[in-house]
């Protein structure tokens, strides 16, 4: 069966973090998220894909190639410009020739959950609860029959949501045509959905498992799930004198130096220096080309490959972008005195300990203080001794 995977979009609600590439490859566990979403479809049996990119498409062209590394066989199409899910699919027209899977690319699925959807007769839509509906499709059911489909309602009628995993015919190519503007000026794939509702035709396929990222502070959960749930691989070189459990990967040519301490379930990529005397506790996640010096300590934090951090350096519950240098005793916040949910940008994360957005390439001086719920731009200056709070543009300079 082929599987058509919807990873053209910026994912705007994720910026900074998509500055330089699409949400679709955002790392998760060290690994694309997107690249979970094809590996638990390939476990379940799927090996041709044809995946929709626009948005830097070079960086999914580049990881994924022709598919091979991942032993699937991987066709592109291009949606030069992001005009909605339904043109999305649409620029796929031709290259389908029997029923398919289709899937939004910003999601995580598991294998026996795709397997067992792949079973259903077509039309069918994956749907799953949830305690936030207005901020997705909600459907309404009965029995195993779509009865209704409401995009993003401030007053959704269940907690039912259209997860964005679909098993299509080729006949969905005929309602496509038919899609005009919605309300928030997109052709979406969801208004063609309607013809099959009205028909009594849409199935429902309850999805046991579905992962999905919503907003920056979402890939901590998302990153601390996968990275206690993966099997745990052991590379590199470990000094005398470091404390290493099982449950953490080290990848090829990462060396840990001597009275580094690490903890919990984390994954290092490939080609760090970590210590010596680093300390790195649980659900972290460290890219390639990383250096976690001296005396640093690192918490529940996503940190992109080939950043810095190298003396004295504290940070937790934090995404930290590619390319980042924080210089000597800088400092990330990560609770409110009031103990209240911490905001980024006036919106509210719900978690009581959250620290820093920070997009790639920022270069901070020595002992800057990064306050809590802080979001700085790609590519800001930060000048030694410095606060930074609130919501900094890109290429800001602060003084
Ligand atoms: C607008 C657009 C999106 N995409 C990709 C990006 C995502 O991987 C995927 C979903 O796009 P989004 O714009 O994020 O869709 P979103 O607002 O989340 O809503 C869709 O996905 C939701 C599930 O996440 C459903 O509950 C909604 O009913 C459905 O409309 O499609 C494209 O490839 N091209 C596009 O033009």
């Amino acid at each position: 069966m082929q599987c058509v995977v919807l990873a053209a979009g910026e994912g705007k609600r994720m910026r900074p973090l998509t500055a330089r590439r699409p949400k679709v490859m955002l790392p998760i566990a060290n690994r694309p998220m997107m690249e979970h979403l094809v590996v638990a479809a390939r476990d379940a049996g799927i090996t041709d894909f044809i995946f929709v990119v626009g948005y830097f498409e070079r960086e999914i062209r580049n990881h994924f190639g022709d598919g091979s590394s991942l032993g699937v066989k991987i066709a592109y199409v291009t949606q030069r410009h992001q005009l909605g899910t339904a043109d999305a699919l649409r620029v796929t027209a031709g290259l389908i020739d029997d029923r398919f899977l289709l899937l939004n690319g910003d999601m995580i699925l598991r294998s026996d959950d795709i397997r067992k959807f792949c079973r259903m007769d077509a039309p069918c839509v994956g749907i799953h609860e949830t305690d936030h509906p207005q901020d997705y499709g909600v459907v309404t059911v009965e029995g195993n029959r779509i009865t209704g489909l409401e995009e993003k309602s401030e007053e959704p009628k269940s907690n039912l949501i259209n997860a964005g995993a679909y098993l299509f015919d080729p006949g969905i190519f005929d309602l496509l045509a038919g899609i005009k503007v919605s309300g928030r000026g997109e052709f979406e794939l969801t208004d063609a959905l309607e013809t099959y509702i009205r028909e009594g035709t849409l199935r429902a396929y309850p999805l046991a498992y579905w992962l999905d990222v919503g907003q920056p502070w979402d890939l901590l959960d998302a990153n601390e799930g996968l990275l206690a749930s993966i099997r745990h691989e052991r590379h590199g070189t470990v000094e005398d004198g470091c404390t290493v459990p099982e449950t953490v990967s080290i990848g090829k040519g990462t060396v840990i130096r001597a009275g580094t301490y690490i903890e919990g379930s984390c994954v290092i990529g490939e080609n760090c220096v970590i210590g010596p005397h680093a300390y790195i506790r649980g659900s972290t996640a460290i890219g390639d080309n990383c250096h976690i010096g001296h005396a640093t300590e690192l918490k529940n934090s996503i940190i992109m490959p080939g950043t810095k951090i190298p003396h004295f350096n504290y940070i937790g519950d934090s995404i930290v972008g590619s390319g980042c240098n924080f210089g000597a005793g800088t400092k990330v916040a990560n609770l409110r005195h009031d103990n209240g949910s911490v905001k980024v940008c006036g919106k509210t994360t719900g978690r009581r300990k959250f620290g820093a957005i920070i997009g790639d390439d920022v270069l901070f001086g020595i002992n800057c203080s990064v306050n809590v719920g802080c979001l700085v731009g790609s590519g800001s200056r930060v000048a030694p001794h410095s606060l930074v709070e609130g919501c900094v543009e890109e290429n800001s300079v602060i003084r």
